[in-house]
């Protein structure tokens, strides 16, 4: 069978198949005929604006189109005349419209449900590449694509073509003006069986697709523009996976075929092609170039199951993108021996593993520059330590020291210790110096700055006496692990610096300490091949520019699973990619790692109770009930302090101590404390004690400065995923002259200097620090902005609203509902513990000698009345913000009133 003939059986096919299809299907039978209503209706439309005269043809209108709207049209509406499509625009792009993106576009992408495992595929790959995404479950709208004239999402992204192909003129023509205005491209997957067409003309694309085939030998187009990393030398021999693949027939010249594959079982195909060759090659990827409707487009036959299309859908993006100069094509490689020394006798490397070793070094040393192999010593293992070795393992240990200067080095601690066993510095300090005293006795190297922890003990969860030791001894600047942020998933594990020395994130390659035989390989040798030759060793390759992986010493000794398997997948890479493989010593590894992602720098301290790996290698005496369960967020200037001593005056409610640096507030979760670390933040709390019915301690942090930090939702949720969060409104533009006053008080200079007016009238031209301080005034009073960013990881349930005016005038209501929300027992009735101080205007706490003892001078302040000018001006200012702030409260429905005064700005 010809090329021309299978099309014309495609064609044949596509009309019997989806009249067979349609008519099993009244509904959908009665979609199509109003799609093919329409499509008639729009094709006498373009024949109209064809034959017009010149000059009359409706190009794009040079206003812009709302993309904002995403109202949908009535079907029989008609779509207003500007958005006529221009038929022919000139697909240039090279345009600068890609400024018109916004700096940090996302990729939409639609997804059948939130669970449907193409969809999590590309999730994954989505993450793994860091790539800002937002997903959007069915079609039943569009997202809204600009804001402030600004496209939002960068690519499109179907799991699901044939949503695409569906999509309502409306919601069509507004994707399709919105990606050739904005240059944006799309990427398609094929339709999801149960619900797909057999075949198909997709009439205004000028393309058919033919469902449901089963293929073989698939072949990339070693021309086509998209591919990067993609080699397109080889042929995939043999079978593919799935009867489910879909092929293109283009009609139009747009088209370029990415790749091809052929036809498993013509027979299976249809009876009336039975005669077809096997060979004749069928589209499985094509690009459509844009030059039918000036929007780039790549169509995959099957889902990233398909291990190439992964390899394809990374070149499709950054093709799409633009990226492809940008998209560095090296990785960089470390590969880890551990414990080097420590292996029972008849699992450890003799004399001859070593000699491969080396060997196998140099000849991978001429493909991939600076290869070496970095071992990790403990001591006090050598030659197999108190259970001994066998005398050719004896030799292996000797033969490794003979040649030091061969590989790289790093220390792993003397006895192979956990660091989170020992509470105190001084056994790790000691286990670091004899191991150094070690090195320097058999010369080497001590000065790489490169230090493991045996089972990542202490890395993450941070230990911080492993920290000191490593840093005092061994003078460390890099370590690794792959516990950070979690060990599951493994496409998410990152890289953190911690006083100063920078935490590379760690890959498993499959291989363990008991993995040492090929035929034993748990899952079978087929399992290790396949993660190879595609599967999670290749993509983790694929994805991340800086690998460090984990190997023991046991993987170079029986069938040395180690050069078994880095030797088959760097042939694999070099075969199917285009990637330069290249290898650093692990400071200049870091420096690059940190240099191309400089966002990790930024650690984000998550709790250790709520992951299991993570609390095995955690101290026993540490406890996540040292954390606080309530965090009074602020913000400043509301009744923060009142709140916090009337919490503290519960019996079953305890505060932190004391931070002597910040009078009385923590603030960990903004601010350089957070850079001290958990166990800095856990010693603000006492030692939790369990009253008699079992219940603990409540513990509570106030830091007022918590809430409009850019931060803090974030981290504090990493940390406190179950706290209750408290947060205290007064009207913004009281807050904002308290604040004022305050500062005043406290002697700032700035403040001194300008009147309030001054302040909140600060314009780009005045001096930046009088600018800085506006902003520092007026901010924290732009309530719902900063309330959203913390329901982005709260939920509502979790968050308490208070009205800053009742908990002045009436705090023992605020602090019986305060009770019922965080759920304390006992119940304390708060008439015994607070009453009005007629002299101090305040609610006050009851002392047990019956005196009142009231918050100091600095609260509850004496000042001028506000200026009136100034007063208006904020009123305005804050107008917007109240008015989103009463949408949300509505919004979230809280079992309180809303405030008087947002009620009272309101009306
Ligand atoms: N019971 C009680 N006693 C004293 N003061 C009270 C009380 N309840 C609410 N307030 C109001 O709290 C304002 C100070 O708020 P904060 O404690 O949040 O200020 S701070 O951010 O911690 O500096 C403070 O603001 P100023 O009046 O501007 O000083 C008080 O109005």
């Amino acid at each position: 069978m010809t090329a021309s003939s299978f099309k014309d059986q495609l064609l044949k096919e596509s009309k019997q198949n989806s009249w067979r299809r349609y008519s099993q299907c009244a509904a959908l039978s009665r979609i199509i005929l109003i799609t093919f209503l329409l499509s008639v209706c729009s094709l006498f439309l373009l024949a109209w604006f064809v034959n017009k005269p010149e000059g009359e043809v409706r190009a794009i209108p040079s206003e812009r189109y709302d993309f904002s709207s995403t109202e949908e049209a009535d079907d029989d509406v008609d779509i207003p005349s500007d958005t006529v499509i221009d038929i022919n625009p000139s697909p240039s792009f090279e345009s600068n419209i890609t400024s018109r993106l916004r700096h940090d576009p996302k990729i939409l992408l639609f997804v059948e449900t939130q669970y449907s495992p193409v969809g999590r595929d590309i999730v994954v790959v989505l993450e793994a590449t860091r790539r800002r995404f937002r997903r959007e479950v069915g079609l039943a709208k569009m997202p809204a694509l600009t804001a402030d004239d600004r496209g939002k999402f960068s690519l499109v992204i179907f799991e699901n073509i044939e949503r695409y192909f569906r999509m309502d003129n409306w919601n069509r023509s507004l994707l399709d003006r919105y990606c050739v205005e904005y240059h944006v491209g799309i990427i398609g997957f094929p339709p999801i069986v149960e619900h797909s067409l057999i075949a198909a003309t997709i009439a205004n694309l000028q393309l058919q697709i033919h469902t449901n085939l089963q293929l073989q030998n698939y072949r990339i187009n070693s021309s086509s523009s998209v591919l990067h990393m993609t080699k397109a030398e080889e042929v995939l021999h043999g079978p593919l996976t799935g009867d489910d693949w879909t092929v293109f027939v283009p009609l139009h010249s747009t088209y370029e075929p990415v790749s091809w594959a052929e036809l498993r079982s013509p027979r299976k195909f249809s009876s009336s092609v039975s005669s077809s060759k096997p060979e004749e090659e069928l589209i499985t990827a094509v690009l459509d170039t844009g030059a039918l409707d000036g929007v780039r487009k790549v169509f995959f036959g099957q889902s990233l199951k398909f291990w190439l299309h992964k390899l394809l859908f990374l070149d499709t993006i950054s093709f799409l993108l633009n990226e492809q100069r940008a998209n560095s094509l090296t990785r960089y490689i470390l590969i880890d021996v551990d414990d080097i020394f420590v292996g029972k006798k008849g699992t450890r490397m003799t004399d001859t593993d070593v000699l491969v070793m080396m060997d196998t070094m140099e000849r991978w040393r001429k493909k991939i520059p600076g290869f070496k192999f970095n071992l990790g010593f403990s001591g006090k293992f050598l030659h197999g330590g108190p259970t001994g070795a066998t005398d050719e393992e004896t030799k292996g240990d000797d033969l490794l020291l003979a040649n030091v200067s061969k590989f790289w080095w790093f220390c792993h601690t003397w006895g192979h210790s956990q660091a989170h066993l020992y509470n105190n510095s001084d056994s790790i300090l000691r286990e670091m110096q004899m191991n150094l005293l070690f090195a320097k006795e058999h010369n080497i190297p001590t000065n790489s700055g490169y230090v493991v922890s045996p089972h990542h003990s202490g890395v993450y969860p941070v230990h911080e006496p492993l920290y000191d030791a490593w840093k005092r001894v061994w003078k460390a600047q890099v370590t690794s692990t792959e516990q950070y942020p979690h060990f599951k998933p493994t496409h998410l594990h990152r890289g953190f610096i911690h006083r100063g020395i920078k935490i590379l994130p760690r890959q498993t390659c499959g291989l363990y300490t008991h993995t040492m035989y090929l035929d034993s390989y748990p899952g079978g040798q087929q399992k290790l091949l396949s993660s190879i030759k595609g599967g999670d060793l290749f993509t983790t390759l694929l994805f991340n520019p800086v690998n460090v992986y984990m190997t023991h010493l046991s993987n170079y000794a029986a069938d040395r699973l180690g050069l078994y398997t880095f030797e088959k997948l760097f042939d694999f890479v070099r075969q199917w990619t285009n990637l330069r493989l290249r290898s650093l010593p692990p400071s200049k590894m870091a420096d690059v790692y940190f240099s191309m992602f400089p966002e990790d720098s930024e650690p984000v301290w998550s709790n250790p109770c709520e992951d299991n790996r993570h609390l095995k290698i955690w101290a026993g005496s540490k406890s996540c009930e040292r954390l606080p369960k309530l965090l009074v967020i602020g913000p400043q200037k509301t009744g923060t302090t009142a709140l916090f001593t009337f919490l503290n005056s519960h019996p079953a409610i305890k505060s932190n101590y004391k931070n002597p640096a910040t009078f009385e507030e923590v603030q960990f979760f903004n601010g350089n404390n957070y850079y001290k670390g958990l166990d800095w933040y856990m010693n603000f709390f006492p030692v939790p004690e369990n009253d008699n019915n079992g219940s603990a301690e409540l513990f509570f942090e106030k830091s007022a400065t918590y809430f409009d930090h850019e931060m803090v939702p974030q981290r504090a949720f990493a940390l406190l995923p179950h706290a209750s969060i408290v947060a205290i409104l007064i009207d913004p533009v009281r807050r904002a002259y308290s604040w004022y006053q305050h500062m005043k008080a406290d002697g700032d200079p700035l403040a001194n200097s300008y009147s309030f007016l001054e302040v909140v009238t600060a314009s780009q031209d005045s001096p930046r620090l009088l600018r800085h301080l506006k902003s520092r005034c007026l901010r924290p009073g732009e309530y719902a902005g900063h309330l959203e960013r913390w329901l982005d990881y709260y939920p509502s349930t979790q968050l308490l609203i208070i009205d800053g005016d009742i908990l002045r005038s009436d705090p023992i209501t605020i602090m019986h509902h305060l009770q019922r929300f965080v759920k304390i027992k006992p119940f304390v009735d708060y008439r015994d513990l607070v009453r009005l101080d007629k002299k101090k205007g305040f609610y006050c706490q009851i002392m047990s000698n019956d005196s009142s003892k009231c918050l100091g001078r600095g609260k509850g302040r004496r000042y001028a009345p506000m200026d009136s000018q100034a007063e208006a001006i904020l009123q305005r200012h804050y107008q917007p913000h109240n008015v989103a702030l009463h949408k949300l409260l509505v919004r979230l429905n809280q079992p309180v009133p809303l405030p008087t005064w947002l009620k009272a700005d309101l009306s």
